[in-house]
């Protein structure tokens, strides 16, 4: 994959679509086809700019299907994963199985799973660890809930998430990682994070894996911003210069909406220093 040369990026953006438990895998594999199709007839780069997608597990056979068999360029990967590789674990997915499926990412600690299912910090490492034995490239998402944002302590909160599920990585896993920063109240409410507070959030995790790592690891790492991403929004966001892409729920289930997100840079031609 080559490096984005856009002028405010030194890390490849990775536009994401979390479907979260939408779409069936007869639903999922047309959605995947209309906006590989929308983005072909764009021209899109996929070098240049990274679309991922995130179907529900019983989806990805078909996902894989298609992407084999067309040859798209689209990438994939599930939004979950067992910390165990195998055994007596009903109605766990092993992250093996998900590497035989042809996955790139796996979703570690969304908003979501931490809330409904109590995940925990410690559970996330071993989740995280567990995507890393399967060569899984682990979105490790954090952010703060809104009461936390209103006591102010927001930052603080996040990094200790963040912490708590990177025990254990090493420096050369954590330059391979992306990190999503989702703000919980702006998740599925239609109240964005302004650029200003996606930027805020991204520097202090830039910032505190410097200190974990080294600079050099900290400056690798991709970090999305997350909640309420669409179209009209996402330029703003990806201008930021620690944003190197966003996590996308409710939008990334309407093609043009989406293909619009991955197309941001169009709307930031006029803004790009020459
Ligand atoms: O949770 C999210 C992506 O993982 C964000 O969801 P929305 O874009 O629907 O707010």
């Amino acid at each position: 994959m080559t490096t984005s040369t856009n002028g405010k990026f030194d890390r490849t953006p990775l536009i994401a679509g979390n479907w979260k438990m939408n779409m069936d895998h007869v639903q999922g594999i047309t959605l995947l086809q209309k906006l590989a199709w929308t983005l072909a007839d764009a021209n899109h780069d996929f070098d240049r700019v990274e679309v991922a997608v995130f179907p529900p597990f019983t989806d990805l056979r078909g996902v894989q299907t298609l992407v084999a068999g067309d040859d798209l360029p689209v990438v994939y990967g599930a939004q979950d994963l067992s910390p165990h590789d195998s055994g007596a674990y009903t109605g766990d997915i092993s992250g093996q199985f998900l590497s035989r499926l042809g996955c790139r990412y796996v979703l570690v600690g969304h908003s979501e799973r931490r809330a409904i299912h109590g995940e925990s910090d410690a559970l996330l490492a071993t989740k995280v660890a567990a995507a890393l034995r399967h060569c899984l490239v682990p979105v490790l998402c954090v952010g703060e809930a809104l009461e936390i944002r209103q006591a102010g302590s927001h930052v603080e909160h996040t990094l200790e998430q963040l912490r708590g599920s990177l025990a254990g990585v090493t420096a050369e896993q954590a330059a391979s990682l992306v990190i999503a920063y989702e703000p919980v109240w702006a998740i599925g409410t239609g109240e964005v994070a302004g650029p200003a507070d996606a930027q805020e959030m991204c520097a202090a995790i830039r910032n505190e894996l410097s200190e974990l790592y080294d600079t050099a690891t900290a400056a690798r790492t991709r970090l999305l911003y997350g909640g309420s991403v669409k179209a009209s929004n996402a330029a703003q966001i990806l201008r930021e210069r620690d944003v190197d892409g966003v996590l996308v729920g409710g939008a990334s289930l309407d093609v043009a909406e989406f293909a619009n997100i991955v197309r941001f840079e169009h709307h930031l031609v006029t803004d790009t220093p020459a």
